[in-house]
């Protein structure tokens, strides 16, 4: 079957930053997005979709930047950021237009990415929202210090974020754990949640629970989130390598935002039947 030219299909990215994996959809240049959260949930299925950490979808950008990207976790709900997901995209992107920077509007705002000689490619994630009800959380309490168990630190990064530094990161259940965060009511639209423990003044190890996906290999907005909690606790300086389950993620927190480095990689090119997509309009 000739895909590029059969009429109704859909064509997909699988790409992977770190071993946070992703589908992408690129949707420039129509008029209506093809993702709908039916689409999502079937596609994140890994035994009768495609399976993904996350699915991406580039749209055309606005207000200039070259590519607008919405976000889908695999339980169909949506995140506003994806650092992984963005790093990935951007290196596409960037090879499509024979660059090696690009601008994109997210649901958080405007952002911009770099591929380093390296192949690595860097993203600004954008300040840190760091007051309760941008994170967003229920009600006024002090993000450096969460009246729950464990004493977490809240950040914003587009998305949120619940930090908890412990002894030995390896030694979290994870999979008990990290449900019990996400849905605490004091965050209202539920939570990433993220281990860590100190390695190091510039060296973390975090491992992640993510909200509507569960237990991943790595998170670049968790990553972010962990650093900027880190060094406002005076553990770290704003540099901090972060060895997670499936990589190193490289943070800076600059004046001019967070900044997020690592792998990516393009892993194959499918196509979605007309048939799967008919039944998960
Ligand atoms: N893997 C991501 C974060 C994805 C979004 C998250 N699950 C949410 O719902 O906020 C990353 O690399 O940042």
């Amino acid at each position: 079957m000739d895909h590029k030219n059969a009429p109704n299909g859909l064509p997909f990215v699988k790409m992977h930053g770190a071993g946070n994996d992703f589908v992408v959809i690129d949707s420039r240049g129509r008029a209506e997005a093809a993702v709908t959260p039916a689409l999502a949930l079937a596609l994140g299925d890994r035994n009768r979709g495609v399976g993904f950490d996350q699915l991406a979808e580039i749209r055309d950008g606005s207000d200039g930047a070259d590519f607008s990207l919405d976000f889908w976790n695999s339980d169909g709900s949506r995140a506003g950021a994806c650092g992984n997901a963005t790093r990935c995209v951007s290196d596409r992107v960037m090879r499509g237009l024979g660059r090696d920077a690009v601008s994109l509007v997210t649901a958080r705002g405007a952002l911009s990415a770099r591929r380093l000689a390296d192949g690595q490619v860097w993203v600004n994630m954008g300040a840190p929202q760091l007051d309760w009800a941008s994170v967003p959380l229920s009600h006024a309490v002090d993000p450096l210090h969460l009246p729950l168990a464990g004493d977490p630190v809240a950040v914003g990064m587009g998305n949120p974020h619940c930090v908890l530094f412990v002894e030995d990161a390896e030694a979290v259940d994870l999979a008990g754990l990290g449900p019990r965060y996400e849905h605490d009511p004091l965050y209202p639209q539920r939570t990433n949640v993220e281990f860590a423990s100190l390695l190091a003044p510039d060296h973390l190890r975090m491992r992640v629970w993510e909200r509507g996906t569960g237990i991943t290999l790595a998170c670049g907005s968790g990553a972010c989130a962990t650093a900027v909690a880190a060094h406002l606790r005076g553990l770290t300086g704003r540099q901090v390598t972060l060895t997670l389950d499936g990589g190193t993620l490289q943070v800076d927190w600059r004046d001019d935002g967070v900044w997020l480095t690592g792998p990516v990689a393009h892993v194959f090119d499918g196509w979605l039947t007309p048939e799967f997509l008919a039944a998960h309009r």
